[in-house]
This record gives C-alpha cells, structure tokens and sequence, in this order.
C-alpha cells in the first residue's frame, strides 16, 4: 500500500461519499432499494404537506427544464395542479422519480425527496449510514493535525447529515466542517470546486478533494485543487490513461501529512 503524500499548503480535505467514504453497495442496495420500495406509499401519506409539495415542485422544474433539452423522460408527469385525481399525478410522479433512478440521475430535485424520504428510515432504526472502517480514524488525525474536513456530495446536504448521523459507527457529524451539495453546483463542472473554495475561504489549491469518479477529479482538477482517486471494491473501474494520470488511493490510510497546517 504506496503512501501518498498531501501537498503541504492542504489545508481542507474535501470527501465524496458514495464510492468513497461509503460502499456503492449500501447506496445501491439500500438507499436506492428503499425508495423505489417507498415511494408511493411516501407521496400518499404527505402528499398535503408543503415539505412533499416543495419537492414535488422542485421535480416539475426539472421536468420542464428535461423538456427544454428534449431529455426523453416521462415529462408531462409532475404538474400537481392540473390534476383532479390525486393517485393519477401520485403515479406520474412516481414514474419520473423511477425513471431519473433508472438513469441514476444526480438532479437536486431528485436528491432533496429521497433526503426527505430517508429521514424516517434512519431515525427509525431501519437504515444505519455505512462507512469504510479507515475512513474515522484517518479524519481524527488529519482534524489532529489541523485540518479541516467538508463532504461534497450528490446526495443532499440532509441526506448526508443522516448517513453521519446515524452511522455504524454512531454520531459522526462532529467528523465535519460542513457539507456541500448540488445546490453549489454539479460535481462534474470546474466551477462548483471554486465556489466550494470561495465559501470555505481559501484557494482552490489548498483543498484536497477525494473521489472514486474521474469525470469529477477532472472538474476539481481544472479548478486548480489537489485530487486523489479512490478505489473500493465495486468502484468504476479506471482505464490505463486514468491510473497513469491521477493518483490513486485504495485506503485514507494511505494519505500522508507532513509539515500541514
Ligand atoms: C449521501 S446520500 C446517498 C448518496 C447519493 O444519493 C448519491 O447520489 C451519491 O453521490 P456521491 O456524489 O456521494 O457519489
Ligand atoms: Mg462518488
């Protein structure tokens, strides 16, 4: 297991999670699973309540937004108003969630009801945010040394605070410094990791950002901040041009500090 050494002006570690703090497999086959298991039964029970109306208005916004750029989904789907029969514009709905799943689309619409849907899930017991056993003890010391620790995710900045929440491992939140999620802007474009940079208050080359996907080292990259791609079992597998170009990490224990902060 190569050491990695952390450039010494770090002084922000920025984490993805799925892939990288957390195994695929849990988002996969348990977080995905129970919404699409859900679903209907969710929208019927707070289908009158703003929260659900909110997000039900978020997914109509990108259903026309889908329209606009001719995104071949089940558009005419979400508009609430325009229905009388409650259980015909619950099924719409139902069928552009499932189908932006299928698609394994990261919109914010998307990401704030399964967030919302997630909520009971965790607090009920049923579902404990899985994460890989080097990841805490590799975030005590970086935050030992200094450090400050922010997670970048697709999933909403709610459904992050409960995967930490209410881990295997207990409470985590007092591992972070904040949380950012699509709402600073899609993973995949440079522009996010400045604003994330901004909003932290330091330069783009003083954060490290781990990640199991290229599309979005890339990103990161052209904003100017240090990357590390990590592989777990399951991740996408990296084509020789990836493996020769970025640095490659199987464990956080692999990360090495010297003379940060
Ligand atoms: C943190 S909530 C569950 C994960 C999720 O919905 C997702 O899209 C994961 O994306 P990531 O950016 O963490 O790879
Ligand atoms: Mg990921």
């Amino acid at each position: 297991m190569a050491a990695i050494a952390v450039s010494e002006i770090t002084r922000v570690f920025l984490l993805d999670i799925e892939g990288t703090t957390t195994p695929i497999t849990f988002v996969k086959d348990i977080l995905f699973p129970y919404i699409r298991e859900n679903l209907e039964e969710y929208l019927s029970a707070h289908w009158e309540e703003d929260e659900c109306k909110q997000d039900v208005h978020l997914l109509k916004k990108q259903a026309e937004e889908d329209l606009r750029q001719n995104k071949a989904c089940p558009v005419h789907a979400v508009d609430q108003t325009v229905h009388t029969d409650e259980e015909k514009a619950i099924r719409e709905v139902v069928d552009n969630v499932l189908w932006q799943m299928a698609a394994d689309r990261k919109s914010t619409a998307l990401k704030q009801l399964q967030g919302h849907m997630w909520r009971a899930a965790y607090m009920t017991g049923k579902i404990k945010g899985e994460v890989y056993q080097d990841v805490v003890p590799a975030i005590r010391r970086w935050r030992h040394h200094g450090l400050k620790v922010y997670i970048y995710s697709s999933g909403s900045v709610e459904a992050q605070k409960l995967l930490f929440g209410y881990s295997v491992e207990g409470d985590l939140l007092d591992l972070f410094d904040g949380h950012f999620d699509t709402n600073i802007g899609a993973k995949v474009e440079s522009k996010s990791y400045e604003n994330i940079a901004e909003r932290i208050g330091c330069q783009p080359e003083e954060i490290m950002f781990l990640t199991d996907v290229t599309r979005e080292a890339k990103a990161a990259e052209d904003a100017g901040v240090n990357v590390a791609v990590v592989v777990r079992p399951g991740n996408m597998e990296l084509n020789e041009e990836e493996r020769n170009h970025y640095r490659i990490i199987t464990s956080f224990n692999q990360l090495e500090l010297s003379g940060n902060v």
